[in-house]
């Protein structure tokens, strides 16, 4: 499915909605940092949210360190946000409150 590039009024009302999500500088892209007990369970979000991603087909640009997963969501599709980040956002949201 193809989805529209959110109007800036529209990314301020979805990242009220979503659990600490920044802007990107650019405002191109949402990121956050999630921070877990060890690396097995890091990686067992990633696995998760790996899975979600590619049914999705909507992709998260991350990095890992140990307990850390740094992510970044945009469409590139449109060279900005739209539906799907905010959709994935919260599905990883979900799947890191089961872990943290
Ligand atoms: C061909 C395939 O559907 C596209 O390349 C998908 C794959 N995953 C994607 N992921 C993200 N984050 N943005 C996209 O625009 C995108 N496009």
């Amino acid at each position: 499915m193809r989805y529209e590039k959110l109007s800036n009024e529209a990314v301020a009302l979805a990242l009220s909605e979503v659990d600490h999500w920044m802007l990107s500088e650019d405002q191109a892209a949402i990121t956050k940092e999630f921070a877990f007990g060890d690396f097995t369970q890091a990686f067992g979000f990633m696995t998760e949210c790996a899975l979600v991603a590619e049914k999705m087909d909507h992709h998260p640009e991350w990095f890992n360190v140990y307990r850390r997963v740094d992510v970044r969501l945009t469409s590139h599709s449109v060279n900005g946000l739209t539906a799907h980040d905010f959709k994935l956002a919260a599905t990883m949201d979900k799947i890191a409150a089961r872990r943290v």
